[in-house]
C-alpha cells in the first residue's frame, strides 16, 4: 500500500513543541501538513504583462486538468489556480522512478521532474515510456539504483513520461540538466504544468505575496529586507514601489546575494541594493547620519519600513512528506529571530513599520515572538496585519484575544474561505517613539 498513507511524517519534534496547548487538534493538523495546498498562485510582474494575459497562459497550459483559473481585485497581481479532477492511480505493470522527499513534494505541487532529482530509474526504461514515480521517505535509496526499490517507506506520487534515459542521467562527468520525467498526473490533483515562472510572473505562495502587501511599501521610501534571499519578496517590494526608492536587501549567504544581484540586473530593478551581511550585526549605534546606500551596518532610525522574513523551521511548507527536525533544532530558531528583531527595532524610524513573518506553524516562532517583542519593546505597537487572508493567531497562545486578531496565521482555518496554502505567519508593528 503506498497512498494515501497519511499522516506519514515522523513528527516527534513537532509533537513535542508545536501544539502543547492544542493537542486534541494534533491529528487534524498533522493530516493538513501532509496534504498538498489546494491553490497554486502566480505573482504577475506588471512591468512586463497584465494579469489577464498571464491568466490566459495558465488557462491554456492547465486546460486538460479541469481546474479553474481566477483573479482577485484586492490582489491585482495574483493569478489563482485550483486543483483539478485528474488524479493519478498507481499502475503495478509500470516500471518506477524514485525521487527524494523534497522533490516528491515539488512534484505534488505541479512541478516536472528534473534530471538531478532522479534518485533511481529502473534499467531498460525507454524514451517516452510511462512510469510510476515514488518518493523515498527515509532517504535510503541509493542514487542510480537499477532495480525496483523495495521499501515500505516509499510513497506513490504520480505517473510520468520519461524524457531522459538512464545513460543521460548517470555516469562520470555528466552534468544532467532539463526535464527527465514529464509528470502526467499526481495523487494531489494539482495540475502538472511545471513552473510557468518567467520574467512575466513568478510561482509564489499566496502568504508570501500577502506579506509584502502587509508591509505596504510606498514609492521613494527607504526599506530594509533583512533576510532577503532568494529575493522573491524583495522584487515584489520593488514592483509595488514602481522601482522608485531604495530597498536594501541583506542576506548572510554570499552566493545567495550573488543570485539576487543577477536578478536585479536582469530585471532592471535599480532600486534594490543587495549586500551579503549578517543582519544580527546590521545595527551600529556609533553611526550617525550614514546613508543607507553606503551599505551595512546602519545607524539608528534609518528605515521607513523593515521586512524581517526570518529564518525559521519552515514547518509550513506543505506537503511535508517526512520531517527530520529535532526539538533542539526547533528551539534554536527563536534565538536568532530575537537577535534579528532587536536590530530591526533600532534601525526603524519612529513611525516606521516592521513586518515580522515566518513560513512555519510553530507557536514559539510566531505568536511567541510577538508576545516577547511586545514585552521587550514598549515603543512597538502591534497593528492589524491587513489585508487579511489567513486566520487569527492560535487559540490558547500567550497573546490576548485582541492581539490574536491583529496577526495573520495561514493554517487550516483562514479568514478568506478557499484559501488553502502553505503554513505562514505575519505580524505588523509600528514604532511609536
Ligand atoms: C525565509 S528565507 C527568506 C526568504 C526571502 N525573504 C524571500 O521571500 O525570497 C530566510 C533567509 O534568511 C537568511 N539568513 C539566515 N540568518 C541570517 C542572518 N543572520 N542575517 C541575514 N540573513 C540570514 C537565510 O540565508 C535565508 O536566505
Amino acid at each position: 500500500m503506498y497512498y494515501p498513507k497519511s499522516p506519514f511524517v515522523k513528527c516527534r519534534a513537532v509533537e513535542s513543541q508545536l501544539f502543547r496547548r492544542n493537542l486534541p487538534h494534533f491529528e487534524d493538523f498533522l493530516q493538513w501538513l501532509c496534504e498538498t495546498p489546494k491553490i497554486t498562485t502566480y505573482r504577475v510582474n506588471h512591468l512586463e504583462t497584465t494579469t489577464e494575459n498571464f491568466a490566459n497562459k495558465v488557462r491554456s497550459s492547465s486546460q486538460s486538468f479541469q481546474c479553474t483559473v481566477t483573479t482577485d481585485p484586492n490582489l491585482p497581481e495574483v493569478v489563482f489556480l485550483s486543483k483539478g479532477k485528474k488524479l493519478a492511480k498507481h499502475d503495478p505493470t509500470l516500471k518506477e522512478v524514485i525521487v527524494d522527499k523534497s522533490c516528491g513534494a515539488a512534484l505534488l505541487r505541479g512541478a516536472h521532474l528534473y534530471a538531478p532529482g532522479v534518485l533511481a530509474m529502473q534499467s531498460g526504461t525507454k524514451q517516452d515510456e510511462v512510469v510510476n514515480v515514488f518518493a523515498d521517505l527515509e532517504g535510503k535509496c541509493k542514487k542510480g539504483t537499477t532495480t525496483e526499490y523495495l521499501s515500505d517507506q516509499k510513497t506513490f506520487i504520480g505517473i510520468g513520461q520519461v524524457k531522459q534515459q538512464r545513460y543521460q542521467i548517470y555516469g562520470d562527468g555528466l552534468d544532467p540538466k532539463g526535464v527527465a520525467v514529464e509528470m502526467v498526473s499526481t495523487v494531489s490533483g494539482v495540475p502538472s504544468i511545471g513552473d510557468l515562472s518567467s520574467t512575466e510572473a513568478l510561482l509564489q505562495n499566496l502568504p508570501s505575496i500577502v506579506c509584502v502587501h502587509v508591509l505596504d511599501p510606498k514609492p521613494k521610501e527607504i526599506i530594509l529586507d533583512m533576510c532577503s534571499a532568494p529575493g522573491n519578496k524583495t522584487t515584489h517590494i520593488a514592483e509595488l514601489m514602481g522601482n522608485q526608492g531604495t530597498i536594501i536587501a541583506l542576506d548572510k549567504t554570499e552566493s545567495k546575494i550573488q543570485l539576487i544581484k543577477n536578478k536585479v540586473q536582469n530585471y532592471g530593478f535599480d532600486s534594490i541594493k543587495p549586500f551579503a551581511f549578517d543582519s544580527t550585526k546590521s545595527f551600529d549605534e556609533t553611526l550617525i547620519r550614514k546613508s543607507a546606500l553606503e551599505g551595512p551596518p546602519f545607524g539608528r532610525n534609518t528605515f521607513d519600513r523593515i521586512l524581517l522574513d526570518a529564518p525559521c523551521s519552515a514547518l509550513g511548507n506543505r506537503p511535508v512528506l517526512a520531517d527530520s527536525l529535532t526539538p533542539k533544532m526547533l528551539s534554536s530558531y527563536p534565538v536568532v529571530q530575537k537577535k534579528l528583531f532587536c536590530n530591526a527595532v533600532e534601525l526603524l524610524k519612529v513611525g516606521g513599520v516592521l513586518v515580522f513573518s515566518t513560513c512555519t506553524i510553530v507557536e514559539d516562532e510566531n505568536e511567541g515572538m510577538v508576545k516577547w517583542a511586545l514585552d521587550k519593546f514598549p515603543n512597538l505597537k502591534l497593528v492589524d496585519a491587513t489585508p487579511f487572508y489567513g486566520g487569527e493567531g492560535v487559540e490558547g497562545c500567550d497573546l490576548s484575544d485582541e492581539e490574536r486578531k491583529k496577526v495573520q496565521r495561514f493554517g487550516i482555518k483562514n479568514r478568506v474561505e478557499d484559501v488553502d496554502s502553505v503554513g505562514f505567519f505575519i505580524s505588523k508593528f509600528i514604532k511609536v517613539e
